[in-house]
């Protein structure tokens, strides 16, 4: 399968020694750049779909439908392994196990599946989460979901923000025993609590944003964190970017004029342009 080799490239990270961050990718162009840069790891992460595709906040209205074309796109663009946030599954553990096929043939390399109440209940500002027991049915869905076995799966709790570092243990440890490939924490506020879930769990964990105690590499690398995220700054610095010119432009400034466009060489190389006029000359006898 075309797609074994980006997942055997996600699971030779979760299985070795260092930990790794991630390109935070959204759409056809900036996988290419991630790739370009020599990223060994693609992150997709679930507010970034939101505002790529809806232009909206992370607050679950985008469609599973919307996510899976979205990667498709990437697969299609780039061959950078990607981690996609798949949140809660888009529903209960039936719609996970649809998840997961939808996302496996979009091309994704590995994806998480969270134990948030999503979308938010009437009338409770805080996020709360699911039971145990339902999150483990969860887990178990993704894993019965899953048609090539090199896709990896990742259980994820938000539990040390929201409940207590205990409970994330106690849900981290449920999640393992059903067969996940790696843990996905977020909200973990120290060293110590790293320390207390690592000391507690044996799969390789995956951490989502964290204070700066926590983010020497070689650190995290030796509590088996094997990826850590770095938040989604490409994203808003697109926004900076259009924001800027498109004001620029509308205040009167010549096109010639703006300030931060990349060079032609660098839009060429992103947009493939080398490969294209190939093609062309081979396909279509045009002379390059
Ligand atoms: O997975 C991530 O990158 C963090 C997250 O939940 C999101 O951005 O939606
Ligand atoms: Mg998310």
């Amino acid at each position: 399968m075309a797609f074994r080799s980006r997942r055997e490239k996600l699971r030779s990270i979760i299985s070795g020694p260092t930990c790794v961050h991630p390109g935070s990718v959204y759409d056809a162009i900036s996988i290419r750049i991630a790739e370009d840069l020599g990223f060994p790891l693609g992150m997709f992460g679930g507010s970034v779909a939101s505002l790529a595709v809806l232009g909206d906040p992370d607050v679950t209205l985008i469609t599973l439908t919307e996510l899976a074309e979205q990667m498709r796109r990437m697969s299609r663009a780039a061959g950078l392994p990607v981690l996609v946030d798949a949140d809660h599954g888009y529903g209960n553990a039936l719609n996970v196990r649809r998840t997961v096929q939808e996302l496996e043939t979009a091309g994704a390399a590995g994806l998480t599946i969270e134990d948030t109440l999503l979308p938010a209940a009437f009338g409770e500002a805080k996020a709360q989460l699911i039971s145990l027991e339902e999150g483990v049915g969860k887990m178990k869905a993704a894993l019965d979901g899953r048609g090539d076995p090199s896709l990896v799966i990742m259980g994820r709790t938000g539990a040390a923000s929201i409940t207590s570092v205990e409970d994330a243990i106690r849900r981290a440890r449920a999640y393992e025993a059903t067969g996940v490939d790696a843990l996905f924490f977020t909200g973990i506020k120290s060293r110590a609590e790293l320390e207390a879930i690592a000391g507690a769990t044996r799969l390789p964990i995956v951490l989502g944003g964290a204070p700066d105690e926590l983010n020497a590499i070689d650190y995290l690398a030796g509590q088996r964190v094997r990826i850590a995220l770095q938040g989604h700054a490409p994203i808003a610095a697109a926004i900076q970017a259009v924001y800027e010119v498109q004001r620029a432009l509308r205040e009167g400034t010549p096109p010639k004029a703006l300030k931060g466009l990349p060079s032609a060489e660098l839009t060429s190389r992103v947009m493939r342009e080398a490969d294209v006029k190939v093609r062309s000359a081979d396909l279509l006898g045009l002379k390059q």
